[in-house]
């Protein structure tokens, strides 16, 4: 049985994650942490998951606190704290922001949760991936972002739309940066255990529009509604439900790679990697040539945003 903490709990996401994560049977405690003055929104909070526990028959220990270190011993901590892009902006516009938080919590949670999951769904996601790693000194398979397996599942979506099949028949990864410069591995992709290019409808799939739906998702989602906030609470929930029952599954997530795939390395960013109870190990592979030069490519962007936002934090500690 495990404690998972959410931090950021009173925002649109945290508190849609704290719905979907407390469903997970493995999850026996959990904490929602916000900011002080929020106590009683956070107190809110509990009374209505509570009555949503009563109804489904969930039997979780439910509490909450406006102090980090409440988190001690927790098993996994799910960080959604800091500010969302308004319509407009880019992921990227947010990262000194957003790192200036997450270096203070990561600091924080190294110290009073060594053994811990941190996992990071505060944007931009690649570079606060790496932030916490940074400062939490706790070891890489401790450290991962949500990266891009919401891609990965927005793309999903559209080729099982498309293919007229369950989203069940359908593999497929999006890598790179969770922003402009994402990959999809197409060569990676299959309907059915068939690999997509084998298919005589292949050649009329609308991929280039498919791809640039999936880029805008997130934008589109917020110009509309606000905030994007059942497909991230729900991805959260599957990578909770991985880690804690051991899964071992192959889900893209930002996490920081050594030289595993062609060399590149150094640099955290989503990649396929096996997820269990001990955290995340990146799986080595080969891409075809444009996915390659892709991939490159959003390393090299997310390298620049994230060595200038450790600079700026250094100076401003
Ligand atoms: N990686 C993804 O796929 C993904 C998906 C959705 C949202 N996000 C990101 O998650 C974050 C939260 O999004 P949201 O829509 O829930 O935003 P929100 O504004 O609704 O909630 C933000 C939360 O962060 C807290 N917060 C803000 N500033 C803080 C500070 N200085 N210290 C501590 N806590 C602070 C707020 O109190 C609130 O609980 C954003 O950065 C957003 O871009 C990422
Ligand atoms: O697009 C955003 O800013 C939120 C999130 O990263 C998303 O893709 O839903």
């Amino acid at each position: 049985m495990a404690k998972v903490t959410i931090l950021g709990a009173t925002g649109n996401v945290g508190v849609f994650a704290a719905h979907t994560v407390s469903e997970i049977p493995y999850v026996s405690d959990m904490l929602l942490v916000g900011r002080p003055g929020r106590e009683d929104f956070l107190a809110g909070c509990c009374r209505d998951l509570s009555d949503s526990f009563a109804a489904r028959g969930t039997d979780v220990r439910l509490s909450y606190s406006t102090s980090l270190l409440d988190a001690k011993d927790s098993d996994i901590i799910i960080c959604t704290a800091g500010v969302p892009r308004r319509p407009g902006q880019d992921r990227n516009d947010l990262a000194f922001e957003n790192a200036k938080i997450v270096a203070g919590t990561a600091e924080t949670i190294g110290r009073i949760s060594p053994d811990a999951i941190l996992f990071l769904v505060t944007n931009p996601v690649d570079v606060m991936t790496a932030v916490a790693l940074k400062y939490s000194g706790l070891q890489p398979r401790q450290i991962f972002g949500l990266g891009t397996h919401l891609d990965s599942m927005r793309l999903k979506s559209l080729i099982a739309r498309y293919f007229r099949v369950h989203v069940s028949e359908v593999h497929t990864r999006i890598i790179g940066e969770h922003g402009d410069s994402m990959v999809p591995l197409w060569s990676a992709t299959t309907i059915g255990g068939i690999r997509i290019r084998n298919l005589p409808t292949f050649s009329g799939l609308p991929a280039q529009e498919m791809i640039e739906t999936v880029r805008t998702s997130g934008e589109a989602i917020i110009r509309d509604k606000g905030a994007t906030v059942y497909g991230p609470g729900e991805a959260i929930a599957t990578l909770v439900r991985t880690i804690l029952r051991d899964e071992n599954r192959i889900l893209t997530v930002s996490s920081y790679i050594k030289s595993e795939i062609h060399g590149i390395g150094d640099v955290c960013i989503g990649v396929p990697a096996r997820i269990n109870r001990d955290g995340v190990f990146p799986v080595p592979l080969s891409l075809e040539e444009d996915e390659v030069v892709g991939f490159r490519e959003s390393v090299k962007k997310i390298r620049t945003v994230t060595a200038d936002v450790m600079e700026r934090l250094e100076e401003a500690r």
